[in-house]
């Protein structure tokens, strides 16, 4: 089912009605096609936020991490966790995915969860230091390596995959590619937030990570068509209709005040 060289376009188009349009042309009962989008046209979205819209990253990124946070919260309420105490473990890359994974757990913190981060490799960037010291500063603890798997099972509610986004490429390098092995072998549910780490962003990765949890950020990308997890929720409710116009997004209407979606 993943060998060829695109997912079939079945795969890459759900209907959703349109219950919460009003301003959508055609009548409430018809149904409407989300667009999947491509690695390139997901990363053209993203920088005309930027330039045209004159959107900042930390902006986005403190949205992208909240909707994130109210989707894990949804998907996986405090009342629902197996273990005594509330605790997740948060993995971090080292792009803006890594970024909305410090901000997500931040958000959860404030929910009432204990996340711990792993953040392996941290840029040199004023943005990512902000976002560790306000971690560190609200008691997240920050883990010096990757447990192995069998203390993960034991000590974790949820893994939160904030490795890769968007912009990955290529095969997995060191350290990531030990840590999701690791993640591999673990019976622990994972969260992953826009993809699932290590995934290629348009044909996803037929042995790679099986993640519980999807949180799609704008978009879906290609590969969330092969995403097998019981929940898959929209986030990143940032976008203007005339961006959504432009791409033929199709997004679907968020409900009233919500910032997350369930697909
Ligand atoms: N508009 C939106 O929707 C918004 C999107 N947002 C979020 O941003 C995410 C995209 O962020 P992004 O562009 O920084 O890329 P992302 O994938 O996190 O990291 C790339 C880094 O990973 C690395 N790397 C790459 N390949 C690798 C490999 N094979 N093996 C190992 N490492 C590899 C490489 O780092 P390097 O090793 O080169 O230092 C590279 O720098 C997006 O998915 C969403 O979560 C929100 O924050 C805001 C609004
Ligand atoms: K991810």
């Amino acid at each position: 089912q993943w060998g060829g060289a695109c997912p079939p376009a079945s795969l890459l188009h759900k209907e959703y009605p349109q219950r919460y349009s009003s301003t959508h042309t055609s009548s409430n009962s018809m149904a409407q096609s989300i667009k999947y989008l491509g690695q390139e046209e997901a990363q053209k979205i993203d920088q005309e936020l930027f330039t045209e819209y004159g959107f900042s990253v930390d902006q986005l990124m403190e949205l992208a991490g909240l909707s994130c946070a109210h989707a894990i919260s949804r998907a996986y309420p405090l009342s629902s966790l197996v273990r005594a105490t509330p605790s997740l473990l948060v993995i971090c890359g080292p792009g803006n995915n890594g970024g909305d994974g410090l901000v997500c757990a931040r958000h959860l913190k404030l929910f009432g969860y204990e996340p711990s981060i792993l953040y392996p490799k941290r840029p040199n960037k004023p943005l990512f230091q902000g976002l560790t010291t306000q971690c560190e500063k609200m008691d997240i603890p920050f883990l010096s390596e990757m447990p192995e798997a069998k203390v993960i099972d034991q000590a974790y509610n949820l893994v939160i995959d904030a490795i890769f986004g968007f912009s990955f490429a290529g095969a997995v390098r060191e350290p990531f590619g030990s840590i999701l092995e690791v993640l591999k072998g673990s019976t622990v549910p994972v969260a992953s937030i826009d993809i699932p780490s290590g995934w290629d962003v348009e044909q996803g990765s037929p042995d790679g990570l099986q993640p519980d949890m999807l949180i799609s950020l704008t978009a879906p990308k290609r590969s969330a068509a092969l995403f097998r997890g019981r929940y898959h929720f929209l986030g990143g409710r940032f976008v203007p209709r005339s961006l959504e116009e432009r791409h033929q997004l199709h997004l679907p209407r968020y409900p009233g005040t919500d910032c997350v979606l369930q697909l």
